[in-house]
């Protein structure tokens, strides 16, 4: 187990500026999960930390060792990608204990080391097959074996289940939870899934573009995100985003309107009558806090352009005409609502909506959030 820490970190790829000032303070034992949209320097974080790319400046400092300059072979750290890249010749067991075998450790050594990984990873009946007779998954666990066998203080994994199907991809997010908890070891995890953030994060770091928008525990940032970024990239589907005018402040409360339509009171944090009336602000509610509601003062007419029947949950793109959501994801719909009605619902019919006000944020022309922050459980 180690604590890792990255202080003011920059990283140039000749004239671009992949990273922007990161700092992030990783405890022991901590499972964090680094999210964001492609290009924003997750990959080339993890690199630095595992010494596989250097940095422009700042500091990178495992268990209070500054290992900037170190190779990455004296880190203490054992990476897995994406590709797994196995040896082909090689079985399971000899692919296993590699790295132990480079290191020119005692056999009997490397011998303990494989068979505790294997057992830990089930992997003990496929200890003499070759890489190709196994399934995806497996190998995948052998990756993960070959990182265990060094009994590293700090995993990292790049995207490790992408290439495996959704039913893998759920049952390795389950063992490699497992894992965490049995080994106690500090992992730092990058993906571009949602749910494996959000379910196996201690806390997850929202990047964009080469800085940090937020680290929190999952539940946190979803139901506390600082700004309009984090907002909409946690989420699936994704909060809508509908544009308001600022009308009077009054008790903390903000009233805001949407252009010939419905107005809102929204509880507002202390700064935002230092903006005009008449400022044009944004105002996101989730999918799933949307409510379908027989026609009343309130509530807003919308027409189903597409239904995407889950089963269980039923996801509606709707044109609400009135709010002018700017986070169409579906042709002329601009909104998406979630819900469990359990009526069929058709393309084509009318419904009405309600926008419960305890469910709605608002964002500041800048992005900043100004609604006052949620309870994580309400
Ligand atoms: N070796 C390199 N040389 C030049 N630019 C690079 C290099 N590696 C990465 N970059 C650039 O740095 C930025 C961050 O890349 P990085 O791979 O860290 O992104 P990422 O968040 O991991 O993206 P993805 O989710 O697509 O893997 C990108 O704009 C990328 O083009």
């Amino acid at each position: 187990m180690a604590h890792v820490e990255l202080a003011n970190v920059d990283k140039y790829y000749g004239h671009y500026h992949a990273l922007r000032g990161i700092d992030l303070s990783v405890d022991k034992g901590e499972f964090i999960v680094m999210v964001g949209p492609s290009g924003c320097g997750k990959s080339t974080t993890l690199k630095t930390i595992a010494g596989l790319e250097s940095i422009s400046s700042g500091r990178i400092v495992i268990n209070g060792r500054d290992v900037t300059r170190e190779e990455p072979g004296d880190r203490g750290i054992a990476m897995v990608f994406q590709s797994y890249a196995l040896y082909p010749h090689m079985t399971v067991a000899e692919n296993m204990g590699f790295g132990l075998r480079m290191q020119k450790r005692p056999k009997a050594e490397i011998d303990q080391a494989v068979l505790r990984a294997a057992e830990i990873l089930r992997l003990t009946d496929q200890l003499d097959k070759r890489p190709k007779a196994l399934s995806g998954g497996q190998r995948q666990r052998v990756a993960i074996g070959r990182a265990i066998t060094r009994s590293p203080e700090v995993f990292l994994f790049d995207e490790p289940l992408s290439n495996l199907d959704a039913a893998l991809r759920t049952q390795m997010r389950v063992e490699l939870s497992t894992l965490h908890e049995r080994l106690g070891s500090t992992m730092i995890y990058v993906t571009h899934d949602q749910v494996e953030a959000m379910t196996m994060a201690s806390r997850i770091v929202v990047f964009n573009k080469g800085i940090v928008e937020q680290v929190g525990a999952p539940l946190e940032l979803y139901a506390n995100p600082v700004n309009l970024f984090v907002a909409g990239f946690l989420g699936a589907p994704r909060m809508n985003f509908v544009s308001v005018r600022l009308g009077r402040i009054v008790d903390g409360t903000a009233e805001v309107a949407v252009d010939g339509g419905p107005t809102f009171q929204v509880p507002v944090v202390a700064d935002l009558p230092t903006m005009p009336p008449g400022a044009t602000l944004t105002l996101g509610i989730r999918p799933e806090n949307i409510v379908l509601r027989p026609a009343s003062a309130g509530t807003v007419p919308a027409t189903i352009r597409l239904v995407e029947q889950l089963g269980r949950e039923t996801i509606l793109y709707v044109d609400a005409g009135l709010l002018k959501a700017s986070s169409s994801e579906s042709g002329t719909a601009n909104l998406t609502v979630q819900t469990a009605e359990p009526r069929p619902l058709h393309t084509g019919e009318a419904i009405h909506l309600s926008l419960p006000e305890n469910a709605l944020f608002l964002f500041a022309p800048d992005g900043r959030r100004i609604s006052r922050a949620r309870p994580v459980f309400s």
